[in-house]
């Protein structure tokens, strides 16, 4: 076999709860010529009157192509009545960085893709203020200016950027604009936001400040998908640190602004991997 034909697929999948799936999954995937190298899988607690769900993530690594292992896979997704997604792990993820003001997630996501520990592409990065252009300019990505003066025509922008730019993925680094419902809607499941509290504590404008009023004694940061309910997204990670008396709203703000930094890095690398998985309004997340 000559190394440099075989990839690496990611498989994940989801289904009602019962048994035989992973000897199905693995049969299938052997007797398409793959080779497991990596494998995860969950089971939901059943409850009255639900089997449970079952989660899956495998990596499989094959001469045989993508869609050998489809062809293999199909007959047991309708067996199992699974929902589920084959992906390339080698295929960087494109990905479309939207910022505000602030500048920490955005610099940390750049540094990170340029260094090789977050397997994205960022052909643009979107803003409706300009005081971040500088520093997409340092890392030679375009920057689009969108005011949203009024939010219809910013969005219908946004959704031109996203095509010509064929985007999977959008990341909201600090990005302190609602986006709408429709749009929420049509993003479903490959929006990430980066929430500056430790939800469900402090949803909204101006975390720290709500959290400083509150005397917390944590502080945090939570990624999690965009929907249309302001911050109640499934989390994907969240990450606190100790806090106390003597630091004011201000000095929060900077102390979150490495954790910010880090939750929305991991996030984003678990979604780029194909490691997070949807269960209900919650995930399942295969590190
Ligand atoms: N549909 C969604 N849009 C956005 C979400 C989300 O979860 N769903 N997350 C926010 C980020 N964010 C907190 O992390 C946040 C941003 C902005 C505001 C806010 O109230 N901003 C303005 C109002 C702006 C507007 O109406 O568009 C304000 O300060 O009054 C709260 C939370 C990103 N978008």
């Amino acid at each position: 076999m000559n190394p440099i034909d075989e990839v690496s697929f990611a498989l994940t999948l989801s289904c009602p709860d019962r048994p035989g799936i992973v000897h199905a999954v693995s049969g299938a995937l052997v007797q398409a010529g793959g080779n497991i190298t990596e494998s995860q899988q969950y089971g939901s607690p059943r409850t009255a009157g639900n089997a449970g769900s079952f989660f899956m993530r495998v990596e499989v690594l094959t001469t045989a192509g993508f869609d050998a292992l489809r062809r293999a896979l199909e007959p047991v997704a309708e067996t199992f009545s699974m929902e589920w997604e084959l992906h390339p792990v080698d295929s960087a993820v494109r990905t479309l960085v939207m910022v505000s003001k602030e500048a920490h997630c955005l610099n940390e996501l750049l540094f990170q893709q340029r260094s090789g520990t977050l397997p994205i592409v960022v052909p643009a990065i979107v803003s409706n203020h300009p005081e971040l252009a500088e520093l997409a300019a340092f890392y030679g990505v375009p920057f689009y200016h969108v005011p949203v003066s009024d939010k219809v025509q910013a969005e219908a922008r946004l959704r031109e950027i996203i095509a010509e730019q064929n985007i999977d993925l959008v990341v909201l680094a600090r990005y302190m604009q609602i986006l709408s419902d429709q749009l929420c809607r049509e993003l479903s499941g490959r929006a990430i936001n980066i929430h500056h509290s430790f939800l469900p504590s402090f949803k909204g404008a101006r975390p720290y400040a709500q959290a400083h009023a509150r005397g917390v004694k944590l502080i945090g940061a939570t990624a999690h998908y965009v929907t249309g309910e302001l911050d109640e997204g499934p989390i994907i990670e969240q990450e606190v640190i100790r806090v106390d008396h003597a630091h004011s709203a201000e000095r929060l703000a900077q102390m979150g602004r490495a954790v910010e930094a880090r939750t929305l890095s991991q996030a984003v690398r678990w979604h780029a991997e194909h490691r997070v998985l949807m269960d209900g309004h919650r995930t399942v997340v295969f590190d």
